[in-house]
């Protein structure tokens, strides 16, 4: 009813707002749009789910996410696919595992900071609902 919708209404907000803060951060700039199959022509033969910050965007406002925690399982995607497309001990995997380190990081800091237990509660219940 309309006050689910008001709710999952601030998630959105929330949303757009940590994912906003992120692509702003300097330290993400890899993070912040697909990776360019023509200069990485492999990445899709390694990562099976590509995500990146712009898309978590565009996911937010086709409403995809009800729970903090669909939003998380996406963010996660992120480090998690530069994690695994840069294993080798060369400086420039080294530098892109450290930066989707402290994505992952940063992320969890501003959920544990800024979301309210009780939100968090209320949309699980309408994910639960539907
Ligand atoms: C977004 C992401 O994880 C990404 C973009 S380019 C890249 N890695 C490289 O270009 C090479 C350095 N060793 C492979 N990783």
């Amino acid at each position: 009813e309309e006050q689910e919708e008001d709710v999952l209404r601030e998630l959105r907000l929330f949303l757009r707002n940590i994912t906003e803060r992120l692509s702003l951060d300097r330290r993400f700039k890899a993070f912040t749009k697909p990776v360019d199959i023509e200069e990485v022509p492999d990445y899709l033969m390694v990562i099976k789910k590509p995500m990146d910050l712009s898309t978590l965007l565009t996911n937010i406002d086709e409403h995809k996410y009800i729970t903090i925690g669909e939003f998380m399982a996406d963010a996660d995607l992120i480090w998690k696919n530069a994690l695994e497309y840069n294993p080798d001990s060369d400086p420039m995997d080294r530098n892109i595992r450290h930066r989707a380190c402290a994505l992952k990081d940063t992320v969890r800091a501003i959920i544990r900071d800024e979301l309210d237990e009780d939100f968090e509660r209320v949309c699980e219940e309408i994910r639960e609902s539907r």
